[in-house]
């Protein structure tokens, strides 16, 4: 089983989990509200789908915030993790998606095997902590809802092939 934990402030992240877990198949995830069940669920599953919108320039969604510190008391090795950001390019060119960075390097610290890493190409922003070392990746799946709606649903389903293979091979 796949646990997908979501925070989401005005519904987008929850969206999108929710598309994740259609792609993927219904039967093979669960669906948690960080807000609901915080984090005692990560150590029930060896395959986790992070998802985490950015507010307040650069920071990290309001629920995600409340248990920020207790990221860092799991232990993440032998889990293969993958991160979803939601932002808005062109409100917030210059914190981009910065929380789902911010969460993937603790996670990371902790031991995870992260798959799912996507082209920048077809985003327009000034810089991102979420990106990889040679700035050509994001670390997760970036959606922008607020000005690249209309590019959701094919990023989704490109990023859920993309990654199943790899998921099926660590299940
Ligand atoms: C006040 C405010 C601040 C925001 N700050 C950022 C930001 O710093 N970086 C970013 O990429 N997006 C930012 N956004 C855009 C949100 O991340 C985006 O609307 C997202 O889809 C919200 O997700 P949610 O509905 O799951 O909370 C901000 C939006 C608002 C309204």
């Amino acid at each position: 089983m796949i646990a997908i934990i979501y925070g989401s402030t005005t519904g987008n992240t929850q969206d999108i989990a929710e598309k994740v877990a259609q792609h993927l198949g219904s039967e093979n995830v669960e669906l948690f509200d960080v807000k609901d069940v915080g984090l005692e669920i990560i150590d029930a599953f060896d395959q986790l789908i992070f998802a985490i919108p950015t507010w307040d320039y650069g920071e990290v969604q309001e629920d995600w915030e409340e248990v920020w510190e207790e990221v860092d008391n799991y232990d993440f090795n032998g889990k293969t993790t993958a991160f979803i950001g939601l932002g808005d390019q062109l409100g917030y060119a210059e914190w981009f998606v910065d929380a789902m960075g911010m969460l993937h390097d603790k996670v990371v610290a902790r031991g995870a095997h992260v798959i799912g890493h996507w082209p920048v190409t077809g985003y327009e922003f000034d810089e991102s902590q979420a990106l990889t070392q040679d700035k050509q990746h994001f670390v997760g799946l970036a959606i922008d809802e607020d000005t690249q709606r209309e590019l959701t649903d094919e990023r989704v389903a490109a990023w859920c092939e993309l990654i199943q293979p790899q998921l099926a091979e660590a299940a």
